[in-house]
């Protein structure tokens, strides 16, 4: 007999966090689930992960001891997260999620997973109220995140981790070669999708919607993008006619967003070939041109013709801390050696691209970072390292733009720095 929806929905979400807890990404158990069930899944694993911190911490104190099947473990997390999720379901949460553990071990746990769930609607007031007097449990991050941005951001560091469990807002950035923001705002609200501009590119919507709904977006008027990610292509100071490096690209979010702002020779370069096809897409449904190259950008031997760039983008990989909201399998995938390691790899990057980078030139280096060693201690290790590399205002007199997470724009790290001539 075919399983319900919801069950197959729970025990398709379990596989996925069981994949996390594991060390795995959940894209490709996402990607195999079927299309009819893939948007209930997705929010489950997606909820899950999010409150992932809250929901060990209950399983801790429902279980005796820890449940030695990693499958079962995942489908009370996600039925948890479901039961604080829908709180005028829970009986069907419940079934269901005894029924998805039919097809599991023989079924052999279906009364511990009965045991658990109602142990949890029954004890809910005080085991969420000890919940909120845990560190991880509270702030629904590990343990090395909370204690890192404490010491980093004394201050900011509450609503830090608040907006990294918020749902991320969804922004568009116009084409400026075909409209502007006002006027494609117009067009949004006459379909019925309510939206606010943020500024003459940037539209932030009310609430996501599918890319197919959005006016235009098969003939590449409009893009998907964070308003934080919009700031490269301004601090970039592009002129027409100047060669640019883009060099860490993929999936080409910025690529486009430079060639839509000047008329310039962009070369865009990706260490993932399959990475690479989506900056290629994503230009060919924009109508824009750019040499893309699968290189790593650190072995110059490789890839570079030794002509200098007059603009040089480093969107350097990151712990990708400041978009966790987007991705919540990145809070528990990461490890606290992991920034460190980034780090490293982005000094190397750094080091390399100085030296394609024409005298008076200018490197925009960028990250989607929260933490301080891959952003201002980087900068700063690196002006050490090279006396001919001054650094220029991004802002008012401002040198460094350190978005954190917020309402309007994830968090972002953006230095701007320039070869002395
Ligand atoms: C933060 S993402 C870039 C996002 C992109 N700039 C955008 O706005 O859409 C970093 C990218 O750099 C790539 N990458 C990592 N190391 C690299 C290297 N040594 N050379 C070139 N690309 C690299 C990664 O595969 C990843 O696609």
């Amino acid at each position: 007999m075919l399983s319900p929806p919801l069950a197959s929905a729970l025990r398709a979400a379990a596989e996925a966090v069981a994949g996390v807890i594991a060390g795995r990404t959940p894209e490709a158990p996402l990607a195999a689930t079927i299309p009819a069930l893939r948007p209930a899944v997705m929010d489950l694993v997606f909820g899950t992960l999010r409150d992932g911190g809250r929901g060990d911490f209950l399983l801790g104190r429902l279980l005796a001891r820890p449940l030695q099947e990693p499958l079962i473990h995942a489908l009370l997390l996600v039925a948890l997260f479901r039961l604080e999720q829908r709180p005028q379901d829970v009986h069907t949460t419940v079934d269901q999620a005894v029924d998805a553990a039919a097809g599991i071990r023989r079924g052999r746990l279906k009364a511990l997973v009965n045991g658990v769930l109602r142990g949890f609607l029954r004890r809910r007031d005080e085991l969420l109220a000890a919940a909120e007097a845990d560190v991880v449990a509270r702030w629904r991050h590990p343990r090395w995140w909370i204690e890192r941005l404490q010491a980093e951001q004394p201050q900011a560091w509450p609503a830090v981790l608040a907006a990294g469990n918020s749902h991320p807002p969804m922004t568009l950035r116009v084409n400026r070669r075909c409209d502007d923001a006002q006027h494609y705002l117009a067009e949004l609200v006459a379909a019925g999708i309510e939206a606010q501009a943020l500024d003459a590119v940037a539209i932030r919507l009310e609430a996501p919607v599918a890319v197919e709904r959005l006016p235009g977006f098969a003939a590449g008027r409009v893009s998907v993008q964070d308003w934080g990610a919009q700031r490269a292509a301004a601090l970039l100071d592009l002129h027409e006619g100047q060669r640019v490096l883009d060099a860490c690209a993929a999936p080409g979010g910025k690529t486009a967003h430079i060639l839509e702002t000047a008329d310039v020779e962009l070369t865009a370069l990706e260490l993932d070939a399959q990475r690479a096809g989506r900056v290629r897409e994503n230009l060919a449904r924009l109508g824009l041109a750019a040499d893309v190259r699968v290189a790593d950008c650190r072995r110059l031997e490789e890839w570079w013709d030794g002509r200098r760039f007059e603009r040089i983008l480093a969107d350097v990989p990151c712990s990708a801390s400041g978009v966790a909201r987007r991705h919540p399998d990145i809070k528990w995938l990461r490890r606290a050696a992991d920034v460190a390691q980034f780090a490293q790899t982005q000094a190397a990057i750094l080091d390399a691209l100085w030296h394609v980078l024409a005298p008076g030139g200018k490197m925009l280096y960028c990250t989607c970072s929260v933490f301080r060693a891959e952003n201002v201690d980087q900068i700063k290790e690196f002006t050490r390292r090279h006396p001919d590399a001054a650094r220029l205002p991004t802002g008012c007199a401002e040198l460094e733009v350190h978005l954190m997470p917020g309402p309007d724009h994830d968090g972002f790290y953006y230095a701007l720095l320039q070869k002395l001539a």
